[in-house]
């Protein structure tokens, strides 16, 4: 089944750049679904319109059967509940001068009335950073340090662990791995791929590591110019009818 949906989704800046352009597809429930692009693209755009943190021109964003651009403050509230996005910089999307148990506890604090947890529990704060902790493979002696005393690898985890933290329906994961070394690259991705199957997670897997995204993902899109171009799954990826874009991103890699 469909979990989120985008018919014919237009996105024009104020500027006059139209960063994307009548783009259609479905993720399924359960379902890492790839968006691969060079930059500028329009990805993260794209990430953007669904996070609604842009407007839509035209078009339609369905998630779990409501249209988002119809709805109300109230129903927007538990839409953002369902869907959570995980950043490119972990610096940047931790507030410097919080402990991580601090930040960890906010996405909590804010949702806590409408929350039904089936994974986590909360029985006190302490718990349930521990909780969130262990989830990301993460020591608890971590809870009390600033997220300048993390490395980059683990300040993720920690978004991660935020992002995970109201058990979300949809994460957005918008080139999470693209400020960490290799080694890092690689634990961060099993780890996404474990929480998805554990936490019955779906993610939309943005990057323009080809090889991250084929790995990830069950079906990927090929996004060029603010349009999608091509779809692949892991088994098609080499086939000659690959568009010629596919086949030039797949010469660089
Ligand atoms: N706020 C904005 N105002 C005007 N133009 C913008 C704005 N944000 C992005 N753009 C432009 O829209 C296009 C798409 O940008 P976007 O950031 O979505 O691409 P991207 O594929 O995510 O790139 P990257 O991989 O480098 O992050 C680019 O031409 C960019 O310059």
């Amino acid at each position: 089944m469909s979990l989120l949906e985008l018919k014919e989704v237009t996105k024009t800046y104020k500027s006059g750049k139209l960063a994307v352009n009548k783009v259609s597809f479905n993720l399924n429930n359960g379902e890492c679904l790839g968006l691969v692009g060079e930059s500028g693209c329009g990805k993260s755009t794209l990430a953007r319109c669904i996070m609604r943190v842009e407007n839509i021109d035209k078009g339609s964003i369905v998630f779990n059967g409501e249209a988002m651009e119809k709805l109300s403050e109230r129903r927007l509230h538990h839409y953002r509940k369902k869907i959570q996005i995980v950043f490119q910089n972990p610096s940047s999307a931790l507030n410097p001068k919080l402990k991580i148990k601090d930040s960890l506890i906010d996405p909590y604090d804010q949702y806590r009335q409408s929350l039904n947890l089936r994974h986590f529990s909360f029985h006190s704060k302490e718990q349930f950073i521990l909780q969130l902790l262990d989830a990301v493979e993460l020591p608890s002696e971590l809870a009390d340090r600033y997220p300048h005393e993390l490395s980059g690898g683990q300040r993720q985890r920690i978004t991660i662990a935020r992002a995970i933290s109201i058990e979300p329906e949809l994460i957005v994961l918008d080139e999470p791995t693209a400020s960490l070394d290799v080694l890092s690259q690689k634990a961060v991705l099993n780890l996404l791929t474990d929480l998805r199957k554990t936490l019955d997670l779906s993610y939309l897997f943005i990057s323009h590591d080809l090889a991250a995204v084929n790995q990830m993902s069950q079906r990927t899109l090929v996004m060029k110019s603010g349009e999608v171009v091509d779809q692949f799954n892991e088994y098609n990826l080499f086939s000659n009818d690959r568009h010629i874009y596919t086949k030039k991103l797949i010469s660089i890699f």
